[in-house]
């Protein structure tokens, strides 16, 4: 009806059989009898992209065990995780900067961007990787994520 100024995506309806008004989602066609207060949500299945940037440890059992900054690498797992875990207690602590670790010591060529991926979809990226970054909110920064090519964090961009 017009002039019920309802919030983006609602649709209000009256009930065929008992008159009664409710509200439909035009998203998710779910609908409900509280009047909306907020836009209706999507409910659907998140963005089509994400940006991400990433700090790398390789070690010596990774896809490509080497990098910009050694080759060949050597670590550990073991010891990867602990590296890693170094750096993340230094972004969380506030004394360090994810860019400017990522810069020194990422094992990725992404390291030249501060660790920026750009954006990407799903597909792009290895699966553990690409599941982490997408269930970040932006600004969010990962546990660390295990790939093929070593042990990573990452940080959600946009
Ligand atoms: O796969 C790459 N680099 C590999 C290491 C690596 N493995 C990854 C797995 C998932 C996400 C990023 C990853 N980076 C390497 O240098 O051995 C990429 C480098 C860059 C640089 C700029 C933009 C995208 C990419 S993807």
């Amino acid at each position: 009806m017009a002039g019920d100024n309802l919030p983006e995506g609602w649709e209000k309806k009256t009930s065929r059989s008992t008159g009664q008004v409710y509200y439909l989602n035009l998203y998710t066609k779910d609908s409900q009898w509280e009047v909306p207060t907020e836009p209706a949500r999507g409910g659907g299945d998140g963005p089509a992209k994400v940006q991400a940037s990433h700090l790398l440890v390789k070690h010596r059992d990774s896809r490509r065990p080497a990098s910009w900054r050694q080759d060949p690498i050597t670590r550990t797992k073991e010891e990867a995780l602990q590296i890693l875990q170094g750096y993340r207690d230094r972004i969380v602590s506030g004394e360090d900067t994810f860019e400017n670790l990522a810069s020194q010591f990422s094992d990725c060529s992404s390291a030249k961007r501060g660790g920026d991926l750009g954006p990407f979809g799903r597909g792009a990226m290895q699966k553990p990787f690409e599941d982490a970054a997408f269930a970040l909110q932006v600004g969010e920064m990962s546990d660390p994520v295990w790939t093929d090519s070593g042990v990573h964090i990452i940080k959600r961009l946009a």
